[in-house]
């Protein structure tokens, strides 16, 4: 009943305004899906290759739709992805683009789910998931910079943590709240910030000053709202790393290894961090590892750039104890199957899950329903912004069953 009848590829606007690509995935019955690939600027190495989305979707036309069509079926979305495997034939999607993959794999998953006429989070995650009784702690990036705004802070993102709301309307209306709270002080103190390409603030402050104006905000508002408040960080220190000279660069500043694995610890105390995302480079395993062992009692120390979301990557991590989390985001690996076999890993060994949106994104409301499904701790998905509260307002959605 759900045999792929047809996949449409096509070339649509990210929130960069860069062209990405958008899959339609119709079966024999009548089931329709529709999603789009997002973009990551900040790239981890290891990633799966996203190509031009022209190239990608003229390969994918001609190696993966054939291998759909009359088929497979979009219900099984372990064969769609397995096809969509076979159809690329590398490792990293090299063949047919990343973008492509996941884009036509988000595609049939959602296909499946109106066949079932079930909302995508129980036909991934089975009927006996109830969105109501636990759901990701969406993180909000308020302020940053690195690859996401030029001359602001160093660390890429400062994520409001609402740990304590009690139900996720309340923790997305608190990040709001957060980001608007970091706009009035931003303006009380007269430094002026336009918006990075997550639509957080981005400020010319030193990283320190960043920390002080996002604690007060954080502080403020959990005051207003009643509950607790934490905030994290993704430091994407990859991005900061010169490899040549051992060092990571804060400006003028630098950091040996060490003192970043220091660094690091001292922050998560100051700060009573919630979570810090890639607080060093994606080769560091070690470093990880120690950091981990040092904080990982009362933090979150997540692998972004270090885990890839693949499961190779993540076993050896979990092998050298190199993270207590893991960021998931399909497009790093390809397939919602990848995606979920990592989660499942994960999860397995203790770590938390924590689902991920991507710089350049769309309207595509996938990942909340992948967060809900996963049984993630969190959901990294902005704050505000049309392409942020796709999923953010989706994720409302979800917990009231009205999807
Ligand atoms: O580093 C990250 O976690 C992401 C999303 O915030 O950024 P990008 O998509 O640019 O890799
Ligand atoms: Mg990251």
């Amino acid at each position: 009943m759900t045999r792929i009848e047809s996949v449409s590829l096509r070339r649509v606007l990210d929130s960069r305004g860069n062209p990405t690509v958008e899959a339609d995935v119709l079966t024999e019955s009548g089931g329709f899906g529709r999603a789009a690939a997002p973009s990551g600027a900040s790239t981890g190495e290891y990633e799966a290759i996203e190509l031009p989305p022209k190239e990608a979707i003229a390969k994918a036309r001609e190696h993966a739709v054939p291998r759909l069509v009359g088929s497979v079926h979009a219900g099984n979305q372990r064969d769609v992805d397995a096809a969509l495997h076979a159809a690329d034939g590398t490792e990293d999607f090299s063949e047919i683009g990343a973008n492509s993959a996941v884009a036509i794999s988000m595609a049939a998953s959602k296909a499946g789910a109106d066949v079932l006429g079930a909302p995508l989070f129980q036909h991934l995650g089975g009927t006996f998931r109830d969105a109501d009784r636990t759901f990701p702690v969406p993180l909000g990036n308020v302020v940053g910079g690195g690859e996401h705004a030029a001359d602001a802070t160093h660390i890429q993102e400062f994520l409001s943590a609402p740990v304590g709301a009690p139900s996720v309307a309340e923790a997305v209306f608190a990040n709001a709240e957060v980001h608007a709270a970091v706009a009035d002080i931003l303006a009380d103190r007269g430094i002026p910030a336009a918006k990075g390409d997550e639509g957080a603030w981005a400020p010319a402050v030193d990283d320190s000053e960043a920390f002080d104006i996002v604690e007060e905000a954080t502080e403020r508002v959990a005051e207003a709202v009643g509950f607790e408040i934490k905030f994290g960080l993704d430091v994407a220190a990859s991005e900061l790393y010169d490899a040549d000279a051992g060092v990571y660069r804060y400006g003028d500043d630098e950091r040996t290894p060490d003192e970043q694995v220091d660094y690091m610890a001292e922050l998560v105390d100051e700060y009573d961090l919630a979570y810090v995302e890639d607080p060093l480079d994606e080769d560091d395993y070690d470093g990880f590892a120690e950091l981990t062992e040092r904080v990982g009692d009362r933090t979150l120390i997540c692998g972004d750039d270090l885990f890839v979301t693949n499961v190779e990557r993540l076993s050896r991590g979990i092998d050298e104890g190199a993270a207590n989390s893991i960021l998931i985001k399909p497009n790093q690996i390809g397939t919602l199957s990848d995606a979920f076999d990592a989660v499942e890993l994960a999860q397995r060994n203790g770590l938390d899950a924590v689902v991920s949106h991507r710089s350049g994104e769309t309207e595509d409301t996938t990942i909340a329903h992948l967060a809900v499904a996963t049984d993630a701790s969190f959901i990294k998905t902005g704050t505000v912004g049309g392409e942020r509260t796709a999923k953010l307002n989706e994720l409302i959605r979800i917990a009231e069953e009205a999807v």
